[in-house]
């Protein structure tokens, strides 16, 4: 185990990737770091793949508990890659119409699925922001399940400025994120920058740090909790929270139900419960691997 501070931005990208840099700071805790620090985190074509690789991997690893990411070098993101991928959308293939648009269908599906991905993931992911975090970065981040930054973040809705709607997450997901529909369309429809504190208030962000050392050693003690906790009861919370967020409170009620009855046989809720009972921390509960 070490320290973020020990362990990010100090080396490169983790094979097979070229864009991540994957490290395991403390006992079940996975540190997913964007890293292309030199072209501002921007996301290229490697970049959209290697998100869905990875998180597939980190969906099935029963090491991993709870995942933080964060950004390398000077920001968090610039968002998409304007050199590396305006062609796949300004100039779509196919031989008529019809198969243009389905292969561009195809395509913008394959984008959505980069950031559905954090989302699916039953491990709760915790986004650590700094600096700049534009366009498809606040795609990202709204598919996370914590959300911090630090006092010079700002965030920018920016698509509107480059002629496209966004369609990768933030129009489906930033309503539900802070409450106000007036704010998200004030902020989608003019492309205008938010400050830390606005974040804070409409709650896009629930902490705010005063630098990016004090937000990763904060994003790894707040992992730390999650990860002492029952996997069991941590992974059928975040499930259902996604889910209650999509349905109605009767459906989520049921689907709610169904999904205890399996997972209230675990022997996890014996042993926390034996360690309320003597006073102790779930931090000394041995929960197996899940
Ligand atoms: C299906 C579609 C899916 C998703 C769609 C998403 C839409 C979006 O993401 S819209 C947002 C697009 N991004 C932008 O408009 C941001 C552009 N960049 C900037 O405004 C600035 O670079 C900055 C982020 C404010 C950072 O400024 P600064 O720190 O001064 O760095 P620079 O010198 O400008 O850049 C350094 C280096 O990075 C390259 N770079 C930065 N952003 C991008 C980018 N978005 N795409 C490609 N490359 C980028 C920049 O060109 C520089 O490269 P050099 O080789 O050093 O010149």
């Amino acid at each position: 185990s070490g320290s973020f501070t020990e362990m990010s931005s100090q080396g490169g990208p983790t094979p097979p990737f070229s864009t991540l840099s994957i490290s395991h700071p403390a006992s079940m805790i996975t540190h997913v770091e964007l890293y292309r620090p030199e072209k501002r985190n921007a996301m290229n074509r490697a970049f959209w793949s290697e998100m869905v690789e990875c998180f597939s991997q980190i969906a099935v690893d029963a090491e991993c508990r709870v995942v933080v990411v964060s950004g390398a070098g000077k920001i968090f993101t610039a968002g998409i890659d304007l050199m590396d991928m305006s062609s796949d959308f300004i100039q779509p293939v196919g031989d008529d119409s019809a198969r243009t648009s389905w292969n561009l269908r195809r395509l913008i599906a394959k984008y959505q699925e980069t950031f559905s991905v954090i989302e699916k993931c039953p491990k709760p992911v915790v986004v650590a922001v700094h600096g700049a975090c534009i366009g498809g970065g606040v795609d990202l981040i709204t598919a996370c399940d914590i959300r911090l930054c630090t006092q010079d973040a700002w965030f920018q809705v920016k698509e509107v400025d480059i002629g496209l709607a966004a369609d990768v997450g933030t129009l489906q997901r930033l309503p539900s994120v802070i409450g106000s529909r007036s704010l998200v369309n004030e902020l989608a429809l003019t492309a205008r920058k938010m400050y830390s504190d606005e974040a804070k208030t409409c709650g896009l962000v629930s902490r705010v740090f005063p630098d990016k050392e004090a937000m990763l050693a904060g994003a790894l003690e707040l992992a730390g909790e999650i990860a002492a906790r029952s996997p069991v009861a941590v992974q059928g919370t975040k499930i259902n929270l996604i889910y209650s967020r999509d349905h109605s409170v009767a459906d989520s009620l049921d689907y709610m139900a169904t999904w205890n009855m399996s997972m209230l046989q675990t022997q996890d809720v014996l042993k926390s419960a034996q360690a309320a009972i003597e006073k102790k921390s779930p931090k000394e509960v041995p929960f197996s691997k899940l």
